[in-house]
């Protein structure tokens, strides 16, 4: 389905070169954050199957903290992710199946065993300062004849210039698009502008760059348009915006968007619109929302995977989850230290009854 024609779509056709965008969908890995990685395999090959019709390039499968986040940590997938990695490669005709690795909890072992299962692309993640830790995944996966991707996670808590230094760290690591990920959703358009123009200049021809987006504050479709416009080539998004904290930007809003830009993404926007409201929204118990807690972590800064463990602490303490939530944005810490969260909800505790307030858990 072609978008009506509108105002802006003129100025993208008299331009010369087309302008083009890969999506690639999360929905069944920053997805699964959101349904407590307890996705089934019959789901996992629906969703594969209808983002594969509609045209979308890139899936991505694995659990939401990555290969191997299945754990004690991070909490038990329903299936191993794979079997889930397996079923999608099965179920696709075009599309290409990505798994994402944290290094220090996925290892090399574990992309072996993904591209042995049929995944295509790795897609290396790390703290947007320390991309050195990912330096022998990318050797690892370029070896294996695996696509690669890097993620610099919590880009707003580095600079442009310093997020530059990281990607080039990833880019001669072997890695060929790394990403600016926000993931608090915590960053303005002229942030997301800022980092992914410095990252185009930093890389040139040696690597693209990405944008991965939440909807903490309501701004990961427009943090997209304003990556694609500075440069970015490759863009993430989910059905529904199925992910972690307040989920990510919607694939379905993306495709029509870009498309009434003028940018071409190579997905049917009314297959992509079906796969959102006739496959995955039945399967979902629970859509992410923009609530309290989630809004508290756009505006702090607060790693996204962290609302569950939040509201899992909350319950246990009996203290409001978006305190936590803030204090653990005050405290800056980072994707690794959810263990954190217990000990800050404790404290919150002990302070809430020595001062007599009421306890609420929303
Ligand atoms: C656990 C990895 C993390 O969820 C990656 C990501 O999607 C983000 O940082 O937003
Ligand atoms: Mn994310």
């Amino acid at each position: 389905m072609t978008g009506p024609a509108t105002n802006n779509s003129a100025s993208s056709t008299d331009n010369a070169a087309v302008e083009k965008v890969r999506i690639t969908d999360t929905t069944l890995r920053d997805g699964s954050h959101a349904v407590s990685h307890r996705f089934t395999v019959p789901q996992v090959r629906a969703v594969s199957r209808a983002l594969d019709s509609a045209g979308v390039e890139v899936i991505e499968v694995t659990h939401g903290d990555g290969l191997a986040g299945s754990s004690f940590n991070y909490g038990f997938s329903a299936v191993r992710d794979i079997d889930l990695v397996a079923a999608a490669a099965d179920e696709v005709r075009n599309a290409r199946i990505a798994v994402l690795l944290l290094p220090g909890l996925g290892t090399v072992a574990d992309l072996r065993e993904a591209a042995a299962a049929g995944a295509k692309i790795a897609r290396v993640a790390t703290h947007c300062t320390e991309a050195d830790v990912s330096i022998q995944h990318f050797g690892a996966a370029r070896e294996l004849g695996l696509e690669t991707v890097g993620f610099l996670m919590l880009s707003h808590r580095n600079s442009p210039e310093g997020l530059a230094t990281q990607a080039r760290i990833m880019a001669d690591a072997g890695c060929q698009c790394v990403y600016v990920v926000d993931s608090a959703g915590a960053l303005l358009p002229d942030g997301v502008t800022d980092r992914v123009t410095a990252l185009v200049q930093e890389l040139g021809d040696d690597a693209q760059v990405g944008f991965h987006g939440h909807q903490n504050l309501s701004l990961g479709v427009a943090n997209s348009i304003a990556a694609q416009r500075a440069g970015a080539r490759q863009i993430d998004g989910t059905l529904r915006a199925l992910g972690a904290g307040a989920g990510n930007s919607p694939t379905e809003i993306l495709v029509p968007v870009f498309d009434a830009l003028g940018v071409q993404t190579g997905v049917d926007s009314e297959l992509i619109l079906a796969a959102a409201q006739e496959i995955l929204a039945p399967v979902v118990p629970r859509m992410p929302v923009a609530d309290r807690s989630a809004i508290v972590q756009g505006r702090y800064g607060v790693y996204n995977s962290f609302l569950l463990h939040a509201e899992r602490a909350a319950e246990r303490y009996g203290v409001p989850a978006y305190q936590i939530l803030r204090r653990v944005g005050e405290r800056g810490y980072v994707g690794g230290q959810e263990d954190m969260i217990i000990d800050v909800a404790i404290a919150l505790r002990d302070e809430l009854g020595a001062a007599g307030k009421d306890r609420v858990t929303a």
